[in-house]
């Protein structure tokens, strides 16, 4: 995707007047040992920015610009935004690293027919670290305010939200699984190949649910994962939809999952038979292809290994692909990651078909979940993951949580239900104890 000539573009609404004043400024590093201590309390938790993996990333906060948009334009409409938003703004950048200068974060809504808002923030503080660099940008619309010096000092760690409760949403667990084998007897006959099909619990808290604490517990507890805050979209995915760096493009696919035990021996007899599975082999090669096809169109060559490996998480093993290729045109990180949307991994095969019949048989808007979340800087450089493990906050007590799960035509409804409650498990045992 291209993005339309200034010329004939219409103006996006939300440019901020006057224009984004940016500045970067090196810092220590020991000085973000850890990026999500210096979180400030937020007044509101949609205010929350993070984009964090084995203490690197971003955490930011406050928030100087916000882009909303819905429908099939939106990702071009927050690309169209984003594009006029660095054009007009006033940049100092020290560091000028990918991340650096003005950065936005975004959260897309899964479908076009979502009555769920997608969303682009600019924060007004963003701390990031990359290896031995460390940053702060600072962001606002007035030249007058002196350059960044934000205090970046460890928070009093958060409070607890106290009892949670946990009820379904839309199909209760029983009724889910008659979906799972209704999508069973369809890709049978021939309808499809592949449907990945989700569901949805509502945590209640008794207390307010900081996001800081939910995020502090999930990098703790899923270090290899990206620790995600976007405006009341919080998580911990494990798949990267896609990052581009300086051209670089690369992209981590996961589907085909096991449980796993808790005994690290049985577990990596699991993750053999998982490796070997063909029901899982064949849901994974699925979601591998429609990934690498749609990069195929945006590269000069890329990197597809033949065999996937096995990711270990602390709740379910999955089967992983990393692809790779070097990007041919002027694609921004968000317009591929609006190429690749909806990958199989949370749609299914053929695209269009599985996407009806998700809407027919999964009876809820998935809002957020299962849509690219992530960063993008000034160049279109940025890291999109698909929103998995995660919950949106409906109020300052509650979360909706999500779950979903690749159906092919081996697929056992009972285990599909297991497998959804293994991927819940993240966010529940985040918020619980
Ligand atoms: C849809 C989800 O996960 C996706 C589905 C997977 C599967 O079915 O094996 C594995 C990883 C993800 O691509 C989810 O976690 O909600």
């Amino acid at each position: 995707m291209s993005s339309p000539s200034p010329a004939d573009a219409p103006t996006p609404r939300g440019v901020p007047h006057p224009a984004l004043v940016v500045r970067t400024i090196a810092l220590p590093t020991a000085r973000v040992a850890d990026l999500l201590s210096l979180l400030p309390e937020p007044e509101d938790a949609g205010d929350v920015v993070s984009w964090v993996r084995k203490g690197e990333g971003f955490v930011g906060w406050g928030r100087v610009a916000t882009f909303t948009a819905s429908g099939p334009e939106r990702f071009e409409q927050a690309q169209e935004w984003w594009r006029q938003v660095t054009a007009e703004a006033i940049v100092r950048d020290d560091v000028d690293e990918p991340g650096t200068g003005p950065i936005a974060f975004g959260s897309m809504a899964y479908s076009r027919r979502s009555g769920t808002e997608s969303v682009l923030v600019v924060p007004e503080v963003v701390v990031g670290r990359r290896g031995d660099l460390a940053w702060v940008t600072t962001i606002t619309t007035d030249a007058t305010v002196p350059a960044a010096d934000e205090p970046l000092d460890r928070q009093p760690a958060p409070q607890g939200p106290g009892a949670v409760e946990f009820a379904d949403l839309d199909l209760a667990a029983d009724r889910w699984a008659e979906a799972v084998d209704e999508a069973v007897s369809r890709i049978n006959a021939g309808d499809l190949d592949k449907v990945v099909l989700a569901r949805s619990v509502r945590a209640t808290a008794t207390r307010r649910i900081d996001p800081r604490w939910v995020l502090a517990r999930l990098a703790y507890d899923y270090d290899t994962t990206w620790v995600f805050a976007v405006d009341g979209l919080v998580g911990a995915t494990p798949e990267m939809l896609v990052r581009l760096e300086r051209g670089l493009v690369t992209s981590r696919v996961l589907a085909g999952t096991i449980r796993r035990t808790g005994d690290d021996s049985h577990d990596l007899a699991l993750a053999g038979s998982l490796a070997r599975s063909s029901k899982d082999l064949e849901e994974h090669e699925y979601a591998v292809r429609s990934v690498a096809d749609a990069l195929a169109a945006h590269t000069s060559s890329i990197n597809v290994p033949d065999s996937p490996f096995v990711l270990h998480l602390n709740n379910v093993m999955h089967l992983a692909t990393d692809v790779a290729g070097v990007v041919d045109d002027d694609s921004t990180s968000l317009a591929l990651a609006a190429s690749l949307h909806p990958s199989a991994a949370v749609c299914g095969t053929p695209t269009l078909l599985a996407d009806d019949v998700i809407g027919e048989l999964e009876q809820m808007d998935r809002g957020r979940y299962a849509g690219p979340v992530g960063w993008m800087d000034a160049s279109g450089d940025g890291e999109w993951g698909i929103a998995l493990r995660c919950g949106a906050y409906e109020s300052a007590r509650s979360l909706r949580l999500y779950a979903g799960c690749g159906i092919v035509a081996g697929s056992v409804a009972a285990d599909e239900v297991a497998e959804s409650v293994a991927k819940l498990l993240p966010m529940r045992t985040a918020l619980g104890g």
